[in-house]
């Protein structure tokens, strides 16, 4: 008893040792944005790995979330977090503001016994091979010993001992996916080295030694590692196969050059829009590009998908992508106050209200025909997309975002991103109309600067409306330039995402928005022996692409495949690995 307090009491003190040196850390080497931005310049954001020999006591400290489990019957033809993690270049940044550590070069991935969640840990390879590593459970808050080499909790070893002990392989990751057959009804909180299975353990390797793309089975003793020769932690072998993919995505072309290009994601609600922007932002990072990812939608959820505080409204840096990857929020609900504000300080309610008030009821008669008075009205309709619009103008006008070559958008569902694409023409006509009335309407114009900027008092009302005018031609020009712009449809295979899509393809052909490419998410990977669930699903999909085949607005798109994974998508790693089989 004594002993093993003595032996928590040590793991401790190496562990508050641990957290000291992260704060120092992030105190030394944490910048603020800006001055990531104006200072360092993005070439000298990277931290290069350094390890302490020292520092031999790891707990869990890199969360990647957990898994949801998704049904997946196959284990051997299942497209694996675990095999493509392996190629992942991760590099983390001097902005850290994750639990990620420069230290980490070893990411691990298991399911508790305890309460069955699935995670994804990175610890240091030095504590790994020569330690002491203990992971906490993100389900139950469990600690599972994962490497013991000084024999604190027993017998010296690592997890692959333990489990070789007990005569148990590390499973691959799809095997229990199913059914998971790992169940252990034991509860206890204590750290045990029987509590956990086993799904692999992983190298990360810098760009210039990542040997392979996701295809056919591999091990992971053919990964080249950074820093060490591989050793017998790499002589899993865990098996995949290619993404069913019919088509590539031809991202070679997609990368190529340093010209600035927009890509817009858009489709249904939840099929995967953020997911697929997420990994399309950190490929164009990883492949040089300074990029920023931007969401417009105002259910965000880009700080969900990189497991990373995102919010804010403003520029943040990404952590974990090799060159520099920005993410931006947009922040409506910011916008809304202020136009409230403004709207309360005419002493109206609305629109109407106020220019009534200014003697100009048959003006605001006229606003309403046009429809302006309902985007300036409270609560307005199209707001949203009215603010997304100025931080598109912001990207061609502002300095601060001249750095980005490739900038994706992670779109709200289907209805915002089209009235989103068809604003600035409906702005631009009806500004073209107000501009006739122009001394009459000094006071819109005010509001709707409220909307689109700080009013600059020395220009007209009608300089402003044509400064806006202007901006509203220059968007809708980029918008439908097929040189810089792209809007890539993500769907997936159920007949109703599919006829929804067809409509989107329809509305955005008539907005002259080009579109090349179709993202068929969540597709079943191929399986020799599907569960009745799992074969029913099957064949759904297989009539929704066949669908989306013959459907005349669709045929013509190139159609990427991607895979439902038995992991949510969810940290740099993971989007890198859905990166990789959607975007080759
Ligand atoms: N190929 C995939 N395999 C497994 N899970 C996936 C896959 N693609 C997306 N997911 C998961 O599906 C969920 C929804 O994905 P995501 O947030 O990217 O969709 P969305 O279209 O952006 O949703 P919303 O419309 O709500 O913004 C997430 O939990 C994500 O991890």
């Amino acid at each position: 008893m004594a002993a093993r307090m003595l032996q928590r009491r040590i793991g401790s003190l190496f562990l508050s040792n641990q957290q000291q040196h992260a704060k120092l850390f992030k105190e030394q080497f944490v910048p603020s944005v800006s001055s990531v931005l104006g200072k360092y310049g993005f070439d000298k954001r990277d931290f290069q790995t350094q390890t302490n020999a020292t520092n031999l006591v790891n707990e869990g400290l890199a969360d990647h979330g957990d898994g949801s489990l998704k049904p997946n019957c196959d284990s051997n033809n299942s497209p694996s977090l675990s095999n493509a993690i392996s190629s992942s270049d991760v590099k983390f940044s001097a902005a850290a503001n994750l639990k990620t550590s420069p230290r980490h070069d070893l990411a691990m991935l298991f399911t508790c016994k305890v309460c069955e969640t699935r995670s994804m840990k990175t610890c240091s390879r030095e504590s790994y091979e020569s330690g002491v590593v203990v992971a906490r459970c993100g389900g139950c808050d469990n600690l599972h010993l994962i490497a013991d080499h000084l024999g604190y909790f027993g017998a010296p070893g690592t997890i692959e001992d333990f489990l070789a002990a007990r005569g148990e392989e590390k499973e691959t990751m799809a095997s229990s996916t199913c059914i998971p057959s790992t169940f252990s009804p034991i509860l206890h909180n204590l750290t045990t080295r029987n509590s956990i299975t086993m799904v692999g353990l992983l190298s990360y390797a810098p760009k210039s030694l990542r040997p392979l793309s996701l295809t056919k089975s591999f091990s992971f003793s053919s990964l080249s590692t950074a820093r060490k020769p591989p050793g017998k932690l790499f002589q899993f072998q865990v098996r995949s196969v290619a993404a069913p993919a019919e088509a590539v995505a031809g991202f070679d072309d997609m990368v190529s050059g340093t010209q600035r290009k927009y890509y817009l994601l858009g489709g249904k609600g939840g099929v995967g829009k953020t997911s697929c922007a997420a990994s399309l932002a950190v490929k164009f990072a990883n492949n040089g590009h300074p990029t920023l990812v931007v969401s417009t939608d105002p259910a965000h959820s880009l700080s969900d998908s990189f497991a990373q505080d995102l919010t804010g409204g403003t520029l943040v840096p990404v952590d974990g992508p090799e060159a520099p990857l920005f993410a931006l929020e947009i922040n409506p609900e910011k916008a809304r106050e202020e136009f409230r504000n403004v709207n309360q300080q005419n002493g109206g309610t609305g629109v109407k209200d106020f220019m009534d008030g200014m003697g100009l009821g048959m003006l605001a008669e006229q606003l309403g025909e046009l429809k302006l008075g309902e985007l300036l009205d409270t609560p307005p309709p199209g707001l949203d997309e009215a603010i997304a619009i100025s931080k598109v103008i912001q990207f061609l006008e502002s300095p601060e975002y001249s750095m980005f070559t490739r900038i994706v958008f992670d779109t709200a569902p289907t209805g915002h991103t089209l009235r989103l694409l068809s604003l600035p023409d409906f702005l631009d006509a009806s500004i073209g109309k107000i501009l006739k009335l122009k001394q009459k309407i000094s006071s819109a114009t005010s509001a709707i600067k409220s909307v689109f900027g700080q009013e600059q008092p020395q220009l007209g009302a009608a300089d402003k409306l044509e400064r806006l005018r202007e901006r509203m031609i220059k968007v809708r020009e980029l918008f439908r330039d097929t040189d810089s712009t792209e809007f890539v449809i993500v769907t997936i295979p159920t007949v109703m995402a599919v006829s929804e899509s067809s409509r989107l393809h329809a509305s955005l052909k008539k907005e002259s928005v080009p579109v090349n490419r179709l993202i068929v998410n969540q597709i079943l990977p191929p399986s020799a022996s599907d569960c009745k669930f799992c074969s029913i699903k099957r064949k759904d999909q297989l009539r929704a692409l066949d669908m989306i085949r013959s459907d005349t607005e669709l045929a013509g798109l190139t159609l990427i495949q991607a895979p439902l994974v038995d992991m949510e998508i969810r940290g740099v790693p993971a989007l890198r690995f859905l990166g990789d089989i959607i975007w080759k």
